[in-house]
């Protein structure tokens, strides 16, 4: 449509820019990649130096960059698009925004979520039935999910097997009245089995209180989690070897990187289809410095100081969490008092960008419309 006939891959991530190979993606080669789960052109964490990958971007010819990933990958290419203006370049930068854990702000959800939430069934399935096989049987099931439980709420409320979902915006804890153990012993009565969601990120206070803290990061700076799931099971299984009231049969899947490997589904697909023809007019229109995503249904294109100001979370004062409460019944562990402090610290949900635009007053010349 457009009359290009070079399309460069990247290898790597970031630091492919000032690797020497890159791959040719040519119609043929892209053609069954949807089919496929993974990334044809390799991924990593770290190695962002925003002043060699503009050269590398220079010294290419390069006029149009597409990048793709999660709220930290479009964190870097804020700073690349900033960098390409400063040097006064006519490259546009386009951000696409991929991550099952769908922590990026603005837009209505990012690519991969939905597969993800619909992998997960398959293990909370799992759990179910093997906690309804035996004698007050609980199912814990670790997703994904650092620093937004978004994979957890989603596949708790469409599963509708699961007793308790636990997710790292919402603070619980253990012992005592209202507390976890004394949810799982009710359960059990009423019910012979359980199962239990946890995110990764979930609870991680509770673990730096309990084993030594390892303040470890990836090489993108991102905290390094102990396994909360692993953790939680032996807390429960101690718990109930102690009390010697309930003899319980944990079982505890952790499905985190097969749910995050497998080929995206038809809904995904659609959407990657959505996004990348967005992205690519919006940048044949001389758009630069956004990224493009559905936005109360609409696709448009947002401004990446938009996106990189915040992170994409659960808020546990809003409907969704409240449904999800009611759908599995298990205590908010929340007194008032953190309500009132929950609903202080949070900024109001980020509207349709109407009226903005993330044009560059240099090089793009047209408001940004919304695309449907
Ligand atoms: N604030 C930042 N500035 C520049 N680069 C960043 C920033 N945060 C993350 N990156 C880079 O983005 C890439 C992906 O980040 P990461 O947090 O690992 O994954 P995700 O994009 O899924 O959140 C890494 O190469 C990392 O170095
Ligand atoms: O072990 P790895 O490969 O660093 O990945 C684990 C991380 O992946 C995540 O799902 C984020 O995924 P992406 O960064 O691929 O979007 C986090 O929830 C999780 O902590």
């Amino acid at each position: 449509m457009y009359g290009v006939n070079k399309v460069l891959g990247i290898d790597g991530g970031y630091k492919g820019f000032y690797a020497r190979n890159t791959i040719d993606l040519t119609p043929k080669v892209v053609n069954d990649i949807h089919k496929r789960g993974g990334t044809i052109l390799g991924t990593s964490r770290g190695g962002h130096d925003t002043s060699k990958i503009v050269d590398s971007i220079q010294d290419r010819g390069i006029n149009q960059v597409y990048i793709i990933g999660g709220d930290g990958t479009q964190k870097g290419a804020a700073v690349i698009y900033e960098e390409i203006r400063r040097r006064g370049l006519k490259v546009s930068v386009a951000g696409i925004p991929k991550t099952i854990d769908n922590d990026i702000p603005v837009i209505d959800r990012s690519f991969g979520f939905d597969t993800a939430v619909e992998e997960a069934q398959r293990a909370i399935n799992a759990a179910h039935v093997e906690a309804e096989s035996i004698e007050n049987g609980i199912g814990v099931v670790k997703l994904m999910g650092r620093y937004s439980g978004f994979i957890a709420m989603y596949a708790t409320l469409a599963s509708r097997d699961v007793d308790c979902c636990l997710i790292p915006e919402s603070p619980f804890y253990l012992e005592g009245r209202g507390g976890l153990f004394e949810y799982i012993e009710k359960r059990l009565k009423e019910n012979g089995h359980m199962v239990i969601v946890i995110a990764e990120g979930a609870g991680q206070d509770l673990l730096s209180e309990s084993l030594q803290s390892m303040n470890q990061q990836d090489a993108s700076g991102n905290k390094l989690l102990k396994d909360v799931g692993l953790w939680i099971s032996q807390r429960i299984k101690n718990h109930f070897g102690r009390q010697q009231k309930i003899s319980i049969n944990l079982k505890y899947i952790d499905p985190t990187y097969m749910i995050r490997a497998i080929p995206s589904n038809a809904a995904d697909n659609v959407y990657c289809t959505l996004l990348a023809q967005s992205a690519v007019h919006g940048a044949m229109a001389g758009y630069t410095g956004f990224i493009c995503g559905p936005v109360n249904g609409r696709h448009s294109y947002i401004p990446f100081n938009h996106i990189t100001e915040k992170q994409n979370k659960v808020v546990i004062t809003d409907r969704m969490w409240a449904r999800l409460l009611s759908s599995t019944n298990q205590p908010s562990f929340l007194n008032p008092k953190d309500v009132i402090e929950v609903q202080e610290g949070e900024e109001p949900p980020t509207q349709l960008l109407e009226g903005e635009n993330c044009k560059d007053s240099k090089f793009a010349t047209k408001d940004i419309p919304s695309m449907t």
